[in-house]
């Protein structure tokens, strides 16, 4: 895996850069949109209708035998239980038809010439992709990789779209015509419908009419950072594989990132407790105003095709499966369902080493970091270092060269809502609203402004999150020996692995990857005496290290949350809002610092990694999730993390 890793690591490289918008600007839309559509099949897999496709699913050997063990396990009637499989599909099938892609062409070119002022595409596909996985930030990502494919004359691709969308009137019609297909969140243990969708998506791999397209992490990152993958349609795309069915399946990891992401406030306002609104139509014409504001450039990058058979070599012994007839539902092993968790960590680690960091995320760091202000020197010069230092850790960074960098900072600060400069002085400025507020208010709006600052940051964070570790590691490790501070970073990175993408199992890798990147920016030598911070008043370190404090001081602060009596049990329903009072209060009274502690994003992935190391238990009683804190284990982790943290971890940077 690692060495697919790296041999996948995108370089930047200018010429393989396109504004896919250029050409729009200077032609004709409606001719675009009308233009020859000539694009292929993969392999030369012949066109297969959408009523063709839904028989082939109803008519399978696995479906029929799944309809008679339900059908026996129920006492149902095999003709009962067929039907209602055949209203999941009904409910599912996606429609496509070239006269929608066309419409939504047409639509499209408009808005996204209003919206933006790039789409940047990387790299152009070379092969006909068939699964592609892009990671997922916005509404705006799965409108504009159809775009693109339809602009470059590629198969469309069918989409697996969460239910929710196909409620809205109209455009869930429209969307469905365009190529979604809809599932259900939380199938939970629904035999039936796990059989209708994993059928579905088997034909849809095994016949290649059309490319895949699915989004791994499940849903929106509501905090622009990558999100730990869901792991069913993973293994239903592989399962063709699996049964040799295929000879094999091309993944194509596609990164996109946002100078400015349309629902921002939206999401730092669900991080907060507001429920996100409903998908509607009404909602969507309401939320027109967005086509007044400018969100920059969009960067979409398409990463080099993945092979599963190549992956799959010396670790799955497909005889094995080939040997399971084709209609029998498909056990997967240990060893299978860890391969299909590896492949999908691969592919959200391929979209993170895709992505291209805008300026502002650089300076959102920052100015994070800066929570009191800073002047626009100073702001510029910890900026420029910043670049520097990120750039030696292997981003690719989207700093247009022929522009003076003030001008380059001045004009990503300009499309921003939260940050203003004001008498040569830069500060984070909290969301407009009707006044007088109180002071737990106006906490929220500042947290508001923060969290929509640190998603943009987050966006870059993946390139610092393993220095960052090692060097948290090294403030606090008992001596600075190699051994001593590995047995750190791995506490830290097993607690934070919900925060971060990980792959399971490669600490050591990590690790080495961590040094490797400090040695890189001179921060760091190692010899014989172990490991030592390097640079000048070791402010690298210290730096990263304060880049996940933010993150560091959640845990902390739900760790100490989860000792209080109060929180002995409960319920998930009330873990959040539970939470964040308590958390309110410790921020209103300056025991806490950073806003950040307010995300339920961040106490979400605490509570789940104390639920994953044992310290709390979770249970389903009477229609609801319950937890049970253990106290001692809970205490224990605490008190490792305060020991594995030097108490003189600065919030704050010294860059
Ligand atoms: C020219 C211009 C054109 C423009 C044209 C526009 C185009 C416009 C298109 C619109 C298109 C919109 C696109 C939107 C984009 C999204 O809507 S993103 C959201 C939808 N997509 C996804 O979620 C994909 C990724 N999600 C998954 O893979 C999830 O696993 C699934 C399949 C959805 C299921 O989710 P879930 O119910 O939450 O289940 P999950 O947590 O994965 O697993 C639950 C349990 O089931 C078990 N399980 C797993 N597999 C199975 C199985 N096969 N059988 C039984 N149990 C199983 C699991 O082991 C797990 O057990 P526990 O660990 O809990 O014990
Ligand atoms: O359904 C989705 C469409 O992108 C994703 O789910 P969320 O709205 O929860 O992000």
């Amino acid at each position: 895996m690692d060495r697919v890793l790296r041999a996948h690591a995108l370089k930047s490289d200018p010429e393989n850069v396109f504004d896919i918008l250029e050409e729009r600007r200077r032609g004709s839309d409606i001719g675009y949109a009308l233009r020859t559509f000539s694009a292929q099949p993969y392999c030369g897999a012949t066109p297969l209708s959408v009523s063709a496709l839904n028989r082939m699913v109803q008519e399978s050997p696995y479906l029929r035998y799944v309809i008679s063990e339900i059908a026996v396990e129920s006492g149902e009637p095999f003709e009962c239980v067929k039907e209602e499989a055949v209203s999941i599909l009904e409910e599912m099938s996606q429609n496509l038809q070239l006269s929608f892609i066309r419409l939504m062409g047409f639509a499209l070119t408009k808005i996204f010439k209003r919206l933006f002022s790039a789409i940047r595409l990387q790299r152009a596909i070379q092969e006909h992709p068939v699964i592609l996985m892009p990671n997922h930030r916005s509404y705006v990502d799965f409108l504009i990789i159809s775009y693109i494919m339809f602009t470059y004359d590629l198969s469309v691709p069918v989409i697996a779209a969460g239910i929710p969308l196909m409620g809205m009137s109209l455009i869930g019609e429209i969307l469905r015509r365009s190529g979604a297909f809809f599932i259900r969140r939380a199938i939970g243990s629904d035999k039936l419908y796990w059989a209708v969708l994993s059928e579905y998506v088997r034909t849809i791999v095994r016949t290649g009419f059309a490319p895949l397209e699915f989004y791994v992490e499940g849903l929106r990152s509501r905090t622009l950072k990558s999100l730990n993958p869901k792991l069913g349609m993973m293994q239903m795309v592989l399962e063709p594989f699996f049964k040799g069915e295929v000879y094999d399946i091309t993944l194509v990891p596609i990164s996109i990132s946002y100078d400015r992401v349309l629902e921002e406030s939206l999401l730092a306002h669900e991080l907060l407790g507001v429920p996100k609104p409903r998908e509607t139509t009404r909602g969507l014409l309401k939320a027109r105003r967005v086509l007044e504001e400018n969100y920059g450039c969009m960067h979409v990058s398409f990463g080099n095709p993945v092979s599963v058979r190549e992956l799959a070599k010396g670790r799955i012994p497909r005889g094995q499966y080939n040997l399971i007839p084709r209609d029998l539902p498909l056990k997967p092993g240990a060893e299978l369902q860890k391969f299909v968790g590896d492949v999908a960590h691969l592919l959200v680690l391929l979209q993170e080493r895709g992505l291209v960091l805008n300026p502002w995320s650089l300076m959102a760091l920052i100015l994070l970091q800066n929570p009191d202000g800073v002047d626009w020197n100073t702001f510029t010069h910890k900026t420029l270092r910043l670049r520097t230092l990120a750039a030696q850790l292997g981003a690719q960074i989207d700093w247009p060269a022929q522009l003076p960098d003030s001008e380059v900072m001045s004009s990503s600060m300009a499309l921003q809502s939260v940050a203003r400069v004001e008498k040569g002085y830069v500060r984070l400025v909290e969301e407009a609203g009707p006044g007088p507020v109180t002071q737990e208010e106006f906490a929220f709006r500042r947290a508001s402004a923060a969290l929509m600052c640190a998603s943009y940051r987050n966006q870059a964070l993946h390139v610092f999150t393993r220095p960052a570790l090692v060097a948290v590691a090294m403030t606090a490790a008992p001596s600075c020996s190699k051994e001593d501070v590995f047995s750190r970073f791995c506490f830290l990175q097993d607690l934070l692995a919900n925060e971060f993408v990980f792959m399971p199992g490669h600490a050591a890798q990590d690790f080495e990857e961590g040094c490797s990147g400090l040695l890189r920016c001179g921060a760091l030598s190692i010899d014989d005496h172990g490991l030592r911070a390097m640079d000048e008043e070791q402010d690298t370190a210290v730096f990263l290290g304060a880049v996940l404090e933010p993150f560091i001081e959640t845990y902390q602060v739900v760790l100490r949350v989860l000792c209080e009596e109060t929180f002995r049990t409960f319920t998930e329903k009330r873990f959040v809002p539970d939470v964040r009072a308590a958390v309110m209060k410790l921020f209103l009274s300056g025991e806490v610092r950073s806003y950040e502690c307010l995300s339920s994003d961040t106490q979400k992935n605490a509570l789940a990694a104390l639920v994953r190391m044992g310290a709390v238990s979770k249970s389903r009683a009477a229609e609801q999730v319950e937890y049970r804190v253990n106290q001692s284990a809970v205490m224990r982790i605490r008190s490792t993390l305060d020991g594995s943290v030097a108490s003189k971890l600065p919030l704050y940077s010294r860059l």
